[in-house]
């Protein structure tokens, strides 16, 4: 069996009949979900293996099977979800996408899936400098390209120089013909994956029309409640509390886990999905939210430990000594970082 995992992997897991446990569509990663807390099962035979998958269901007894497991993740672990909490900390970075071409026409995009600006890429890159200390072991992105230009070309800056690889679990034979075969190259890998859950805010009939002419047309109070209150849908669109619902609960089921299991994670994704997310975060009201505005190719930092997210604000500049003193991990990754380098 490959033990070929972008996961951490350093044990196996037995499975047996009487496990209750039965895997259905084909031999790749499974999630399953017991008491608690999250296990995640990869069964790759070899490549990069992601989160993500729900073509299992937790059914009936199967025969024995080995799979490769995440222990940090595992309930073999001796650990309880509280105990991981306690013990793990990571990096979260929460990054706007760039100006996009839309943004530059001052026109409601929602799901429409546009690029970046020259000035967005500057952006991005830019951003990309000012986290190039800081650990990134998977990236979450919409599935938008402007999310994932704005991922991708920030990583291009980062000076561990792992290289971000788009994981497509789409269909069986997306996964095989993407899968690598060498540990070492998996091991020099990022792992990227795209989900629609973080996609911008459906924005209904309001897409593709132009934001000031709307004001001028429906009343500036009306576009300003569309754009920015909690609860009041645009047309036919999704509100804050809509676009949250999948935002959110992605974040809680996708996310939270790998930050858990001391993952570094950072998120590109945009102007309402992110601001849903950090609403969460940050435990604000759906008062407080209608005056949170994100800039475009912002980085923002979040500690998460002991169960908490702690709010760091932007870094301002790599060589930027605070956001080091944040915590003892990320100093030491960048003292690491400059011996490597040096
Ligand atoms: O057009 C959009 O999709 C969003 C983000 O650019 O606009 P708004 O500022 O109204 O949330």
């Amino acid at each position: 069996m490959a033990n070929a995992m972008l996961h951490q992997t350093v044990g196996t897991l037995q499975l047996h009949g009487s496990s209750g446990i039965h895997f259905q569509g084909g031999n790749n990663s499974v999630r399953l979900v017991p008491k608690g807390f999250k296990v995640e099962v990869g069964f790759c035979k070899r490549g990069i293996c992601s989160s993500g998958e729900k073509k299992f269901s937790v059914i009936q007894a199967s025969a024995s099977q080995t799979y490769v497991f995440d222990p940090v993740l595992s309930p073999s672990n001796n650990g309880t979800h509280e105990s991981l909490k306690k013990s793990n900390e990571a990096a979260l970075i929460l990054i706007r996408h760039g100006e996009s071409l839309w943004n530059e026409k001052n026109l409601f995009t929602g799901c429409v899936d546009v690029p970046l600006t020259k000035k967005g890429v500057e952006e991005a890159i830019e951003a990309g400098k000012r986290i190039s200390n800081i650990p990134v072991d998977m990236i979450f992105t919409s599935a938008l390209i402007r999310a994932q230009m704005t991922a991708m070309l920030a990583m291009t800056q980062h000076r561990r120089k792992k290289v971000p690889i788009i994981m497509h679990n789409e269909n069986e034979q997306a996964r095989v013909w993407s899968q690598i075969h060498s540990e070492d190259t998996i091991k020099q890998s990022i792992p990227v994956i795209a989900a629609w859950q973080l996609n911008e805010r459906m924005y209904g009939e309001l897409q593709g029309l132009n934001k000031q002419e709307t004001a001028d047309r429906f009343g500036k109070e009306k576009v300003h409640e569309w754009r920015r209150s909690y609860d009041i849908p645009p047309p036919n669109g999704e509100s804050l509390e809509m676009c949250a619902e999948r935002a959110v609960a992605y974040f809680k089921d996708e996310i939270e886990p790998q930050l858990l299991s001391g993952k570094n994670v950072m998120i590109a994704a945009h102007g309402n999905s992110l601001r849903s997310i950090i609403m969460y975060l940050d435990k604000l009201t759906s008062q407080e939210v209608i005056s949170l505005e994100l800039s475009t190719g912002i980085p923002m930092l979040y500690i998460f430990k002991e169960g908490k997210f702690i709010r760091r604000g932007s870094p301002i500049a790599p060589t930027e000594a605070g956001v080091y003193a944040y915590t003892r991990k990320l100093a030491q990754y960048r003292q690491k970082l400059d011996e490597m380098l040096h």
